[in-house]
């Protein structure tokens, strides 16, 4: 049986990732690493965490004594490093946290990595999943991001994402640990923490609250449903080229202030509301201090190379997370109050 950690397991993206891997492939062991800050929480994981292929561990990826004692113990074959912290207006607050946990954190695991695997380096992967933003941004409607552009980060949190994804590729270069790299444009779906334009937007629709849009809301991202994610890296980490780098996209590029009309169109009729009622909501603010403008992946190489190719149309999509939302209530309650916080805490806190 194969044995693969799986770092920020917890989280919005890991914990889609975590259930797949699960659920598909019963000859692996599937090790759950999570720090469970307010992004991640076991209530994510419910429906499989009595799994017999699953263990989950509460740690940190900056604690290097605890990662040596994780890679000795149980030897893992393969690590899907997602932890991170992930919020750009956080990042602008607190450059720090995110240097802390994006880089160090990343280097941290790469050593344990390094020395667990300094024998048999060929039959092991380290498979670091990383953001479109650190190619910048683009201003020109006709430019994509591929994997040759080149790296221009703009935020503490994207510099961070991308100093990350240089050292996994000097290790590589350098003690030629295997490693594969996935670059992904903003994700939207189940369990994203209400903090993201998405979600919060939902939360705030049913509660007629203010809709935030920075600037005038004329920045551009390229959505894709969060499965489709979790099945693009199940096909990088099983087909993916050593050293290679894949950009995952969903060809679907929408401005800000489109997507939030379309959210309140969406939820005016499941709401049972007016037509119009929702954008009533929507409030212009003081734009993100450096707001990129505009991201665009080109995501050919994975869909040639790998055969990924995204599933869900975006509206579909979208209905699809609405639903989520308004029948997961309590879920949503619970990670807005932090009460998921305090309780999985307090589970795990001797551990
Ligand atoms: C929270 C918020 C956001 N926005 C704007 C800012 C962005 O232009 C867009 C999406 O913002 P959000 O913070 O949801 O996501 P990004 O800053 O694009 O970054 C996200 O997608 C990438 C790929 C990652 O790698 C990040 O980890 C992830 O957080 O809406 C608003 O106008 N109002 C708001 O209240």
């Amino acid at each position: 049986m194969k044995k693969i950690l799986i770092t920020g397991g917890a989280g919005f993206i890991g914990s889609h990732v975590v259930r797949r891997f699960v659920n598909r492939y019963s000859d692996y062991h599937i090790f759950n690493l999570d720090k469970l800050t307010y992004a991640g929480n076991l209530a994510n994981l419910k429906d499989i965490e009595n799994a017999s292929n699953y263990t989950f561990i509460k740690g940190d990826i900056t604690d290097a004594e605890a990662l040596k004692v994780l890679f000795t113990l149980h030897n893992f074959d393969g690590v899907i490093h997602l932890a991170a912290e992930s919020h750009v207006d956080r990042s602008i607050k607190d450059p720090l946290a995110f240097v802390h946990t994006n880089v160090i954190g990343t280097v941290q695991l790469l050593n344990a990595a390094k020395e667990a695997w300094k024998d048999d380096l060929d039959n092991h992967l380290f498979y670091h999943v990383s953001t479109d933003e650190v190619y910048g941004s683009l201003h020109n409607p006709d430019e994509f991001f591929t994997e040759e552009t080149s790296y221009d980060p703009q935020s503490p949190y994207s510099a961070s994402k991308a100093a990350s994804d240089h050292f996994v590729r000097a290790y590589h270069n350098t003690y030629k640990l295997p490693v594969v790299l996935s670059n992904c444009s903003n994700n939207y779906g189940p369990n994203h923490f209400p903090e993201k334009l998405i979600p919060l937007c939902i939360n705030n629709i049913k509660n007629y609250k203010p809709l935030p849009i920075y600037g005038k809301g004329e920045n551009v991202r390229d959505w894709l449903y969060v499965l489709d994610h979790a099945a693009a890296i199940d096909v990088v980490f099983h087909k993916g080229k050593i050293g290679e780098t894949y950009n995952i996209g969903g060809f679907n590029e929408w401005t800000n202030i489109d997507l939030v009309r379309l959210l309140c169109r969406i939820m005016d009729r499941k709401l049972n509301r007016i037509e119009g009622e929702s954008e009533k909501l929507i409030t212009f603010v003081t734009d993100r201090a450096g707001h990129d403008l505009r991201y665009a992946i080109d995501a050919q190489k994975i869909m040639n190379d790998l055969g990924w190719k995204p599933s869900l149309q975006f509206e579909e999509g979208l209905e699809k997370t609405v639903d989520w939302y308004l029948t997961n209530t309590e879920w949503l309650e619970n990670v807005t109050s932090g009460a998921y916080q305090d309780y999985y805490t307090k589970q795990y806190q001797h551990s």
